[in-house]
């Protein structure tokens, strides 16, 4: 403990930098926080901020000289924090017994987490320069010691084959670096692509999940207004945009001194002002506001209130609404416990693996179309009934300004599959196609398969109405000797229907489906699904002359993805409403055959749901 009885920086200094013994001794998860220059360091405020909202835990922050370009030493010091720059790594230095920063700081820190890692910094740590305080942490750290990278950059420096290098070589010279996948997002130069920060929240559940961190008492910190769990940082207004409901440790600065972080940027200051805490997050600070232009609610709505109109408070007495919570709890579950994976689309997802199957009821006439955002039931009906029609041709709803499958029709993703020869839009044997003609050989979207393959939309019909009892009423789009020839293998993949007998004497029978999804994309995919197969189940209960009664939900991989955190959040925070209604505008008879149901066949009533949120879909 004598060690460095030189290291004199006086009385605050001392705290601050302690010897190693330090870190053993106060049971403390000692954290040293570094940026370096990308704008992207404006986030440090937050980021730290949050940090410090959990129990036992000590930062410090290390500023390159470009970092403070966009975080004022002073802002992070007003959370309390130590902040170590280039002009202390040897201000102290007088003989060869003098302790040196760098080194020092290496030995109280029990993991170094660089948030935003800049193209500059990485190349120096890749090839072992010390030029600054950083670098020279960096230089000294423990190859066995962790340490989180956050990269930030431009998409073009960050697909340049330079940063791969780099990192490759970082990943080697320190084997507990962990590299925290950028983003694509809106990057401050006005690109859009790969290479922004992964947001912040998701750095320090990184850091949560790794020490096993746990809030702070709420009473612990009396200054403090909001609340830090995410569950709270909602509030009830769905106005309320993520930055304003951001959890704060301590009391933040003023929020003028943190934009004036930002603002000496040299982009447009407004497009910082004055509540989104990055440029980069512009997509994502949207949420909540605009109603989407696409997403218009044209499906018959009867009786239903103005669906424009966002709730500002839910009274009370408005029921809660168990089974979209049962998603909701969900979603909660993969934020807090989910594996952070790497995916086929580059985004990277939380996920966990088959959770416990949800379960809706279809009885009354009931539909589960969340309301905890508006969902968009044209979309999803469109799509029903593009499948049923066997039609595999995204071009179909792309002219009814439907874009849901654009994404994996386009000539770049058809081409990225080595599907050249075939036309934009053409997906291949996909969900339609399995349905009505399993086993046919498929030419393309155009060609008239009448009568080839097994329809087994029609089997399913024909045992409903003839064999209710059997166990085999299954359509399957699973079918592996076409999967090489679809632009995306299909999702939900199985279902199998069930008739119950009816719950009183005199009564219908009762239909339920049961529908196996390998992989969901919870924020997207999911409450599509769980409408297209209740939409499902009620027509075929419609036309089979049977009640329909329960949707169950059986999922492999159920991931978030991590640019639809932010959103999720905003979601989590709104009360489930009561689900919608739905009838049928004509009679089985009137609709003649299963083929003969129609758009505006379907009525939904009293769907009065919470605002769109704007989620990117990953290609
Ligand atoms: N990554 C990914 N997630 C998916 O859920 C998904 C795919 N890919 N590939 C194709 C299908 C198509 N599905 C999709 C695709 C996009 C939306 C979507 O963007 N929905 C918006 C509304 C879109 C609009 O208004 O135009 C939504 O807010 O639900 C929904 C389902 C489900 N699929
Ligand atoms: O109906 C659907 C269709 C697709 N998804 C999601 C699930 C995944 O996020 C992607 C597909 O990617 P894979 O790599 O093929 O799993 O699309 C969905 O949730 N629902």
């Amino acid at each position: 403990m004598t060690l460095h009885a030189k290291f004199s920086l006086g009385d605050e200094d001392k705290s601050a930098v302690k010897e190693s013994d330090a870190q053993r001794t106060d049971g403390k998860r000692h954290i040293l926080v570094a940026a370096t220059g990308s704008v992207a360091a404006i986030k440090l405020v937050l980021l730290v901020n949050d940090l410090l909202s959990y129990k036992d835990v000590e930062v410090q922050v290390v500023l390159t000289q470009a970092a403070r370009t966009f975080v004022k030493v002073d802002t992070l010091k007003a959370l309390g924090v130590r902040v170590w720059c280039d002009e202390d790594d040897w201000r102290n230095w007088t003989d060869k017994t003098s302790p040196i920063t760098h080194i020092e700081l290496r030995r109280w820190a029990h993991l170094l987490l660089i948030a935003p890692l800049s193209a500059n910094t990485l190349a120096k740590a890749a090839n072992g320069l010390c030029d600054n305080l950083l670098t020279c942490l960096i230089r000294a750290w423990s190859p066995n010691k962790p340490m989180l990278l956050a990269p930030a950059m431009n998409t073009v420096m960050w697909k340049n084959p330079i940063t791969e290098k780099h990192l490759t070589t970082v990943r080697e010279s320190y084997k507990q670096a962990e590299i925290i996948h950028p983003i694509e997002k809106v990057l401050a130069c006005g690109d859009i692509g790969m290479g922004g920060m992964c947001e912040w929240r998701e750095i320090v559940a990184r850091l949560v999940h790794r020490f096993d961190l746990q809030r702070k008492d709420e009473d612990e910190d009396n200054d403090n207004d909001n609340d830090n769990d995410f569950d709270d940082n909602s509030l009830v207004s769905p106005i309320n945009d993520v930055e304003v409901s951001l959890p704060s440790a301590r009391k933040l600065p003023k929020s003028d001194e943190v934009n004036d972080a930002a603002s000496t940027v040299s982009a447009p200051a407004a497009t910082y002002a004055p509540v989104s805490d990055s440029i980069e997050e512009a997509e994502t600070s949207t949420l909540a506001k605009a109603p989407n232009a696409t997403c218009e609610q044209d499906v018959q709505i009867e009786n239903g209130p103005a669906l424009k109109e966002e709730h500002t408070s839910i009274p009370d007495i408005v029921p809660s609404n168990k089974e979209e919570q049962q998603y909701l709890d969900l979603i909660k579950r993969i934020l807090e416990t989910g594996e952070l994976r790497n995916d086929r689309t580059g985004t990277g997802t939380r996920s966990i693996f088959a959770p416990p199957q949800l379960r809706f009821s279809l009885s009354n006439n009931t539909l589960p179309l969340l309301t905890t955002k508006k969902v968009f039931l044209r979309g999803v009906l469109q799509e029903l009934l593009w499948f049923l029609r066997g039609d595999t041709n995204a071009k179909h709803l792309t002219e009814k300004d439907i874009h849901i499958w654009d994404g994996n029709g386009s000539r770049e993703f058809l081409d990225k599959m080595g599907f050249f020869d075939r036309a934009e839009g053409d997906l291949g044997p996909v969900y339609g196609f399995q349905w009505r003609h399993f086993g046919a050989k498929y030419t393309d979207c155009n060609a008239d398969y009448t009568g080839q393959g097994v329809d087994q939309l029609a089997q399913v019909v024909h045992q409903l109405k003839n064999n209710p009892n059997d166990r085999r009423i299954i359509m399957s789009a699973w079918n592996p000797a076409a999967i090489p020839q679809m632009a995306l293998p299909p999702c939900h993949l199985l279902c199998q229907f069930y008739v119950s007998a009816p719950a009183q004497p005199g009564g219908r029978p009762r239909l339920s489906c049961m529908m196996y999804q390998r992989s969901a994309d919870m924020g997207l995919g999911v409450p599509f699904n769980i409408a297209s197969y209740s939409l499902l189940t009620h027509m075929l209960a419609h036309y089979c002359n049977y009640e329909a009664h329960e949707f169950i939900h059986v999922m492999g991989d159920c991931h978030i993805y991590i640019d639809h955190i932010e959103a999720l959040r905003t979601q989590l925070a709104r009360k489930p409403l009561p689900f919608p209604k739905i009838h049928f505008r004509r009679s089985p008879r009137e609709v003649g055959s299963i083929d003969g149901y129609e758009y505006d066949d379907f009525v939904v009533e009293g769907y009065n749901p919470w605002g769109p949120i704007k989620m990117k879909m990953s290609v």
